[in-house]
């Protein structure tokens, strides 16, 4: 199995579905990135990015892209974003690369949304991967200590972590943390969504629930579709 592979084949064939002129939200990481790349050399006339990070914004700048913003573009034709996990009902974790917030404002102004992944990510049950919850720097101890207890109400048991990285705490491109949830299984993902959010001092979490309308899933032989 070749991952890199599949992520690329995802990306190209999620490009087929982007038409001249539209708006299009570019997502953010790896998987997105082949996007980026094969949106950029279909050349297509008239289209305008709106990109869910920094990272990705240098990328499209660099390929040749129209970048705009969500302040001058509010209404998104299609945006093509990767995830950390696929589950059941195209329920997803994203965060891995701390892009979620942006990513998530993007993509609820978006009139469809296409996840794209490798194999791998497609899974039973979310969880396996830690699940991202972006936070406040100030009081984010106190923050954390929240999100334990409402992990616990939810039978988890495992603490959440503060993301580091070689140089201290991971910031996002908003400045935020990100703590990372080790669920291990989440299975009420609707009801986490909505007792993560009532904590003050998150400012939002890693799942995407009721947003996907079509995953693109690059496989060994080509690519599988999965409708919600
Ligand atoms: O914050 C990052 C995003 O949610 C990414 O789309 C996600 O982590 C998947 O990234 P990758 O395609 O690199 O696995």
């Amino acid at each position: 199995m070749n991952t890199e592979i599949q992520k690329r084949r995802a990306g190209e064939a999620a490009a087929q579905h982007v038409e001249v002129g539209m708006v299009v939200g570019l997502g953010t990481g790896s998987t997105a990135a082949w996007f980026v790349k094969a949106l950029a050399a279909r050349g297509l006339h008239d289209l305008r990015c709106v990109p869910t990070s920094e990272k990705t914004a240098d990328l499209a700048r660099d390929l040749g892209l129209t970048l705009s913003t969500l302040e001058d573009t509010p209404r998104i034709d299609l945006t093509v974003d990767g995830a950390d996990e696929v589950g059941p009902g195209l329920a997803l974790i994203k965060g891995g690369g701390a892009a979620l917030l942006r990513e998530k404002l993007v993509w609820e102004a978006s009139a469809r949304c296409i996840v794209i992944a490798d194999h791998a990510k497609v899974v039973p049950v979310l969880g396996a991967f830690p699940l991202p919850i972006e936070v406040v720097a100030f009081g984010h101890k106190t923050t954390g200590n929240r999100i334990a207890d409402v992990l616990a109400d939810h039978d988890i048991a495992a603490p959440a972590r503060v993301r580091q990285a070689d140089r201290g705490l991971v910031r996002t491109d908003g400045g935020n943390l990100i703590y990372d949830a080790a669920c291990k299984a989440i299975h009420d993902p609707a009801r986490l969504a909505d007792d993560l959010k009532l904590i003050t001092g998150v400012v939002e979490h890693g799942l995407f629930l009721d947003l996907a309308d079509l995953a693109i899933i690059g496989t060994d032989d080509g690519v599988e579709t999965i409708n919600p």
